[in-house]
């Protein structure tokens, strides 16, 4: 088939690539003229392992970009893949969702036959129809189901692992409300699902599938919340947390994953996402007690972290490494990264802060171009009164004698990811 994705960020970009490596026509519309270019040249304009390699294949034959969207006529649907970031009270910011909708209405103007727009992006319930839907409508003279039908496909692919985990999903959530947009879709995925190791595609309605996309991480925010909770009891009764955890992920009803306790939730999504959803209930008059409380958890363990670092001295004055700049490892983004909260913290309590990161380093220093940076963990361990872990990237895991070059030996580790060594006045967060 031959298909259109606005947007070509981590989504727009990994969907594009993909679906040209299940054999569709894609063509990225994009107004960053930077991207569009680096996509025609065969590059991926984001890190995410096994992209640069698809887009290198499938560049210039099946997969290009452009930031016209007169691209979108050659083509029998769209995916809007465009920001939904978070307003001062959580609510989506839908101004790239608009302009979107509106360009490409005015360019549907000049469209004969039917066309079907998807959204992609994580939107409440009812912004499709309401908000997306009456814009193409009006700017195109068109309406819906006459002329173009919408669509919801929400995302489940996490950073890091954008590409494998878009290409064997364990389920493709697919809404609409028209044979035309579920013949659409069925084109589209059938492709995929043949390739993939069996997904469940669910079929169902677009406000279910936007609410899916919401319930899916606001469940997975919450679990590592409950996961941080029970540990933060565990620790005052002197039990092994680890231990626990493991134990209850064995039960098949509970399940292992997403248990990792420690600093928290961070990302472009989970804090986001929940914040939306909070926000898009109390709009209808209903609180979210239990969302308020997974947030308010996932706010208090930083601090938790400088409390215990405050157990054995004051960080003023004092020098503190931080290990771990990106909100997760496998990716240099640290948009809502624990580590930020963190150095904040210190600084405010007069600290100097030397942090260290195996590739987020250049986005941390845009944030704090007054801290100091060391080109590997033994840097920043050096001389350092403090180390306090806030990723739990591999290469902390096989720290041993760099330990040996702090100044004092302080170690709170936000990952419980260190191995314990004798000498260390080591304490794991959780
Ligand atoms: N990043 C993730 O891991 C992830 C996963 C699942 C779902 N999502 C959701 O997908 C959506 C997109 O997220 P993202 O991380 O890809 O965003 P992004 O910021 O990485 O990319 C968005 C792209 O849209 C482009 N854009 C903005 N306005 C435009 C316009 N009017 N016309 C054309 N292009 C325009 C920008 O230049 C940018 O390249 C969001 O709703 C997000 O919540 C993200
Ligand atoms: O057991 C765990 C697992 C994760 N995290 C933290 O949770 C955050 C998010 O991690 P992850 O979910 O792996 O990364 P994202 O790329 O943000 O992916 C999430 O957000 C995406 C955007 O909506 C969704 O598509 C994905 O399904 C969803 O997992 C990170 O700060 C992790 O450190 C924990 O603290 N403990």
């Amino acid at each position: 088939m031959k298909l259109s994705i606005i947007g070509s960020g981590y989504v727009g970009t990994t969907l594009a690539a993909c679906l040209a490596d299940v054999g569709h026509d894609v063509v990225n519309v994009d107004i960053d003229e930077d991207i569009v270019a680096t996509l025609n040249d065969g590059e991926a304009p984001i890190h995410e392992p096994g992209l640069d390699e698809l887009i290198a294949e499938h560049a210039g034959d099946r997969l290009r970009a452009t930031t016209d969207y007169d691209a979108v006529l050659d083509t029998d649907a769209t995916f809007l893949a465009l920001p939904t970031p978070s307003m001062e009270d959580g609510s989506n910011d839908l101004t790239a969702m608009k302009a979107a909708a509106t360009s490409l209405g005015e360019t549907l103007t000049a469209k004969d036959d039917e066309h079907v727009v998807i959204t992609k992006s994580t939107v409440v319930p009812s912004t499709t129809e309401e908000v997306i839907a009456p814009r193409i409508a009006d700017a195109s003279g068109m309406t819906v189901g006459d002329g173009f039908h919408v669509a919801m496909n929400p995302e489940f692919l996490r950073e890091g692992t954008a590409v494998s985990d878009f290409l064997d999903p364990d389920k493709i959530v697919l809404g609409a409300e028209t044979d035309t947009a579920f013949d659409v879709l069925d084109g589209i995925f059938a492709p995929l699902v043949e390739r993939a190791n069996d997904p469940t595609v669910v079929k169902t309605g677009i406000r279910e599938a936007e609410m899916i996309k919401y319930a899916n991480n606001a469940f997975l925010a919450s679990k590592i919340s409950l996961a941080n909770e029970l540990a933060n009891i565990c620790k005052e009764y002197d039990v092994d947390s680890g231990e626990v955890l493991d134990a209850i992920g064995l039960d098949s009803r509970i399940e292992a994953a997403f248990l990792g306790a420690g600093l928290g939730w961070g990302g472009s999504c989970f804090p986001k996402d929940v914040a939306a959803l909070a926000a898009a209930a109390r709009d209808k008059g209903y609180e979210p007690k239990l969302l308020n409380a997974v947030v308010a958890v996932n706010d208090g363990q930083p601090g938790r972290m400088l409390d215990l670092l405050r157990k054995r001295f004051d960080p003023a004055g004092k020098r503190i490494a931080v290990l771990g700049l990106s909100f997760k490892p496998g990716t240099d983004d640290i948009r809502e990264s624990r580590a930020i909260l963190l150095i904040e913290a210190l600084l405010d309590a007069g600290a100097s802060v030397v942090g260290y990161d195996p590739v987020a380093t250049e986005n941390m220093r845009e944030q704090f171009p007054d801290i100091d940076y060391a080109q590997s963990a033994a840097e920043a361990l050096e001389g350092a009164d403090a180390a306090l872990v806030a990723t739990d990237w591999d290469e902390f895991a096989a720290l041993d004698d760099q330990f040996d070059e702090m100044r004092q030996n302080v170690v709170i580790d936000g990952r419980n990811i260190v191995t314990r060594r004798d000498g260390l006045d080591y304490e794991s967060l959780v």
